[in-house]
């Protein structure tokens, strides 16, 4: 069990379908999307987790001359393959601090200062509170948001119902929505399908 108050909860457990490829280990100015998403992690959190089932695929991170050895820890993969609601279950469960800060690997655009203004708001939300999570037009912004620890029976309850998605998830709930201006919600966009990807590269 790992205690802080923040841990960083990284996603690097999907199929890729769309792109064809392993999301986590496309590059963008020399380094893989994974890497740039865990150094916003280790600027925002105490604490820096990938959970994925294919551990050994990362390891590298834990080499970089850049990063403390063993500084990114591993959380066991629970349930492979039932997307990213169960995985943030599966996190939460393996972690004691009071708030999660789940990340996609797929946010080459992510910024630090962002997140951290973020994450520094978090003490002055009132208990009840459960998530503080990005919203625009109406849609949950998920992958880029704080959960705090009561609410794993309040998922793993939707996830038993058979619950899969956290824009439904996250309408019975108490939480805060996160107003994006244009640079945030430009930070937020995700590269799915190699269409983006090239896009991005030029
Ligand atoms: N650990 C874990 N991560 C997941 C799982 N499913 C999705 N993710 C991650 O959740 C994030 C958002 O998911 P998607 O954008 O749908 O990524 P994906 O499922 O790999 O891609 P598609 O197959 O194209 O949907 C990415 O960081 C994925 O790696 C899962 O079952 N376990
Ligand atoms: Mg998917």
């Amino acid at each position: 069990m790992l205690k802080n108050r923040l841990t960083a909860l990284v996603l690097a457990g999907g199929s890729s379908s769309r792109m064809g490829q392993d999301k986590a280990l496309l590059t963008v100015g020399g380094r893989t999307f994974l890497q740039k998403v865990c150094e916003v992690a280790r600027q925002c959190c105490d604490r820096v987790c990938i959970l994925t089932p294919w551990p050994e695929r990362y390891q590298f991170l834990n080499e970089l001359p850049s990063w403390g050895a063993g500084e990114i820890a591993f959380l066991d993969e629970l349930h492979p393959g039932e997307g990213p609601l169960v995985a943030l279950c599966d996190g939460l469960a393996q972690v004691e601090s009071e708030w999660v800060l789940l990340l996609a690997c797929d946010l080459p655009f992510l910024d630090g200062a962002i997140v951290a203004r973020w994450a520094a708001q978090l003490d002055a939300l009132s208990p009840e509170i459960l998530a503080s999570v990005p919203q625009q037009d109406s849609l949950w912004q998920p992958t880029c948001g704080f959960y705090r620890s009561p609410i794993l029976p309040h998922l793993q309850g939707f996830v038993a119902r058979g619950g899969r998605s956290f824009q439904r998830g996250l309408r019975e709930l108490p939480v805060q929505a996160i107003a994006l201006n244009s640079a945030e919600s430009q930070m937020l966009l995700n590269v799915n399908t190699p269409e983006a990807f090239r896009s991005l590269q030029n």
